[in-house]
């Protein structure tokens, strides 16, 4: 997690939640205050180790806020495209889930942070390369070999088209992410016939991976993923177009497993400051869920060292704290 998020900065006066947004007008001016606030953030670095992401600008700054009710709520490059990435894994969770069960979908992928005892040494000297939930790569591939379809094309169009209906408008693959990145993915390759071996990878593994590959380079904008996290927020009905994605109890399932490891190994740090299941990408997207009152959508590519957004994080804990968002916030009931 970026150094900035540690320290006690003076965000204004936490809102205590009230079971829903604050008026329309309220929104609107605390997205325009946070971007004001962290448009000069010049710390992180966009990502190049997916060749084509370094062509992004560090400028791009983008936040989107969507009610259940709707509203939509936009400041800075909220209609600029990029790609989805890893954000794409909570939204595929689900679809499977949705297709499967949840119980088969967790028998087969895990739902821990770490799959080890709480005193484990292993887990120190572990890498994460068996399937231990669907928000690292191991088990994100293995959720994409879940995806129902008679061949490789079928199970394409399953997720491409279910995460179009989660944002509520045709997504389509950014070609050149796609081919840099199968260019240079043997490390996915990898861990998909690694865990063929491990009878943890349920279809042909080079597929796979290459369906990985595309779902993750599926372009969105802030707007968009701001309308899914909204989506998952509204018990699985799309609040723009309002039909249903996926049922109430898939989505509390697929929020719990964004809030163990929607930022990976800074998913504690995370909840801690913002206290909202999110889900980061190496293209600076970063999606945040407030159940029953909204989504949240950011686009900043430089990064932090862990791959999350730098201004991302920054923005989703002003609005959290501001709009008050965070689940574990309470006031005494007298
Ligand atoms: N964190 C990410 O967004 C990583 C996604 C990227 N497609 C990968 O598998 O490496």
């Amino acid at each position: 997690m970026h150094d900035r998020l540690h320290n006690d900065e003076a965000i204004g006066p936490a809102t205590v939640s009230t079971g829903h947004l604050p008026p329309d007008p309220a929104v609107d001016t605390l997205v325009q205050e946070a971007w004001d606030r962290y448009r000069d953030v010049s710390e992180g670095k966009v990502a190049d180790y997916i060749p084509a992401l370094a062509k992004a600008s560090a400028e791009w700054f983008g936040i989107c806020v969507a009610d259940v009710d709707g509203g939509i709520h936009a400041v800075g490059d909220t209609d600029r495209e990029f790609s989805i990435q890893s954000i794409s894994k909570p939204f595929v969770f689900a679809l499977v889930c949705q297709a499967l069960g949840g119980g088969r979908a967790r028998a087969s992928i895990g739902v821990n942070a770490t799959g080890l005892p709480f005193n484990s040494v292993m887990a120190i000297e572990l890498n994460a390369d068996r399937t231990m939930n669907p928000m690292v790569n191991a088990g994100a591939i293995a959720t994409t070999s879940l995806a129902p379809g008679a061949n490789a094309e079928a199970r394409w169009s399953f997720i491409r088209e279910g995460l179009s209906r989660f944002a509520g408008r045709e997504l389509a693959m950014d070609h050149d992410v796609y081919e840099s990145e199968a260019a240079t993915n043997q490390r996915n390759q990898g861990i998909a016939r690694l865990l063929l071996g491990y009878e943890r990878m349920y279809s042909d593994p080079d597929d796979a991976t290459d369906i990985y590959t595309r779902q993750c380079a599926l372009n969105v904008t802030a707007r968009d993923l701001a309308v899914m996290g909204a989506t998952l927020a509204d018990g699985g009905v799309n609040p723009v177009t309002r039909e249903r994605v996926v049922d109430e109890d898939r989505c509390r399932r697929v929020l719990a497993v964004m809030a163990t490891a929607g930022l990976y190994e800074q998913s504690g740090d995370w909840l801690y400051e913002v206290g909202l299941p999110g889900k980061s990408g190496v293209a600076g997207g970063l999606v945040t869920t407030a159940p029953g009152k909204g989504g949240l959508g950011v686009f900043s590519p430089p990064l932090d060292a862990a791959g999350n957004s730098v201004r991302g994080q920054l923005a989703t804990r002003f609005l959290s704290e501001r709009l008050g968002l965070n689940l574990f916030a309470s006031k005494p009931a007298a």
